[in-house]
């Protein structure tokens, strides 16, 4: 997709670069558009430059170069608080000498709003959150998870178009994230709300969002939706960052009709999918195979994989599925997933196996 100014656009990063020192930019010529309603997440290593667009978003940072609009408006000459947007971060507390209900009410308050609007806005807002019963406490009666939910419902109370999340999930526990996960996803998309959210948790960005900015180093290194980027991934930084991913090193020896066959390391020939610009006849790549879709059982193996040798070095029974570590062209590292069913043989350490794909499934990337 286009990341350049369209019609459609409510959020654009036009163009934008940031620096904190006038020497190193940690943001390098971002361009990215959302349209209105989408739920975009910036997935990345930690430095990478996600928290520095969404404070620039929020208004707390300057662009040192570029420009940000919202709704075709550009914003960088307009204060935070002005700017009409909601927002959660991991630390961004509540007031802790006012009531849930009186810190909601305070972004009504700012916004000269009056009382009996006030207190219909702050009962739907803390209902959506299931916290209606909890307006009269103060945020340290409140569970970490709770607070979070205010948190939400403060962010929520004015109806902003647009909503920045910055990890706002990292303190809390695995089933009570996972749960503030989907509560958060439908809230926004029943309120048609515009959402970007920061994490640097994979799983919370494919299981959340429409699409996902996968960062590294200052730049989107892909834009697409969570499926694209796992089963697609354009570079070698992505296919390791989304997911479990099987590497194997060679050369490219030569390209026909849209197949690279790539020599191994270690000598084997195998053909795979084309897919970084650098993947040229003589260059380095490494290729990337995800564990489910190796085959070692033989009659599963399908017409047109191709196999290759493979010593199993451990077997490991997760419940619905097996994972098993093998030896595959010199890498002692390479995982296969397997679905646990009745007819799918459990390897034993020191088993010398036959495993296959397809070549769609092996994909030439960077080296
Ligand atoms: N206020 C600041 N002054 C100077 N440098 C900063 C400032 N804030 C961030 N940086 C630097 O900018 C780079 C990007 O940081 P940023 O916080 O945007 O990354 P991030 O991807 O959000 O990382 P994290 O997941 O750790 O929050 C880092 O190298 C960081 O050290």
């Amino acid at each position: 997709m286009a990341d350049s100014a369209s019609n459609d656009a409510f959020v654009e990063f036009d163009r934008v670069q940031k620096s904190y020192d006038g020497e190193t930019l940690v943001v390098k010529d971002l361009n990215l558009s959302l349209p209105r309603g989408e739920f975009l997440t910036m997935l990345g290593p930690s430095g990478s430059g996600k928290t520095t667009c969404l404070m620039m978003l929020a208004g707390f940072e300057t662009a040192t170069h570029g420009d940000i609009r919202l709704g075709g408006t550009s914003i960088n000459n307009i204060p935070p608080h002005k700017r009409g947007i909601g927002m959660v971060f991991q630390n961004y507390a509540l007031f802790p000498h006012m009531t849930i209900a009186e810190n909601l009410s305070f972004p009504l308050e700012v916004r000269k709003m009056g009382k009996s609007e006030r207190e219909e806005k702050i009962k739907r807002a803390l209902d959506m959150v299931e916290m209606g019963a909890f307006g009269g406490r103060r945020p340290a009666q409140l569970s970490g998870g709770q607070q979070q939910r205010v948190a939400l419902a403060r962010a929520l109370v004015f109806e902003p178009e647009l909503v920045l999340m910055d990890e706002p999930l990292g303190a809390l526990d695995k089933q009570l994230r996972e749960k503030m996960q989907f509560e958060i996803t439908n809230l926004a998309h029943n309120l048609g709300i515009t959402t970007v959210y920061v994490t640097h948790d994979q799983t919370e960005a494919l299981t959340m969002s429409d699409r996902v900015a996968v960062f590294d180093d200052g730049r989107i290194q892909q834009l697409d939706p969570p499926d694209t980027l796992y089963e697609a991934p354009k570079n070698s930084f992505v296919a390791q960052f989304i997911g479990e991913n099987n590497t194997l090193e060679g050369i490219v020896k030569e390209i026909n009709n849209g197949v690279a066959l790539v020599q191994l390391d270690d000598g084997d020939i195998i053909d795979c999918m084309p897919v970084h610009e650098s993947v040229k006849p003589g260059a380095r790549t490494r290729v990337s195979i995800r564990p489910e879709r190796v085959e070692y059982n033989k009659d599963r193996i399908q017409e047109g994989a191709h196999t290759l040798k493979a010593e199993v070095k451990e077997f490991i029974y997760m419940g619905d599925i097996f994972r098993t570590r093998l030896s595959v062209a010199g890498n002692d590292e390479f995982i296969i997933k397997t679905r646990n069913a009745p007819d799918v043989d459990r390897l034993k350490p020191g088993q010398q196996i036959e495993i296959g794909w397809l070549p769609e499934d092996c994909r030439a990337l960077d080296a």
